[in-house]
């Protein structure tokens, strides 16, 4: 029996634009996506989450709100991934390219959605209404999509 692996995920929000970052090595490379990455020893979830934000956009934050729980399984694979989707709205410091993602704001009305994970384009519509979301997806290799479910949550 494996343990589920946890991860976090950061999206930062103003009005009418959502802060993304190209992943440019690694898990993920060549995706737009939030920031975020594994949850350490010693750190709670909400911690490992906002330092990943600092070390990957160079954004601090000292409140961020869980809006959304995913669950990946790989075919093959015996560990799950847990991916735990944080918001906020207030940060300090500017978007800062780093070794590991380069940032850019997108209007929530051209996410760009074709270049991000493929789970992306079934719960960002939730994430940018503000709704509490829980899914699970069953992937074979990084881009197919063998079965999911997802609904939205009072709670998580
Ligand atoms: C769990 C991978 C993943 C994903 N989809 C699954 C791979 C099929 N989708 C999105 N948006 N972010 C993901 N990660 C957020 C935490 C850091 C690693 C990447």
């Amino acid at each position: 029996m494996v343990a589920n692996k946890v991860l976090t995920l950061v999206l930062i929000r103003e009005a009418s634009r959502v802060l993304l970052g190209m992943k440019k090595r690694g898990f993920g490379e060549g995706r737009w996506n939030g920031f975020g990455g594994k949850v350490e020893k010693g750190e709670t979830i909400l911690q490992g989450a906002i330092r990943e934000l600092r070390e990957e956009s160079g954004l601090q934050v000292t409140h961020l709100d869980e809006v959304g729980r995913l669950m990946f399984e790989f075919i093959g694979d015996p560990q799950l991934l847990e991916v735990h989707v944080f918001t906020g709205t207030k940060y300090t410091g500017v978007p800062t390219e780093t070794n590991e993602m380069r940032p850019c704001w997108y209007a929530v009305d051209k996410i760009p959605l074709k270049e991000m994970w493929p789970d992306d384009k079934y719960w960002f519509p939730m994430f940018l209404k503000g709704s509490k979301f829980s899914g699970y997806f069953k992937f074979e290799g990084h881009n197919k999509i063998l079965e999911y479910d997802l609904k939205e949550v009072e709670k998580l």
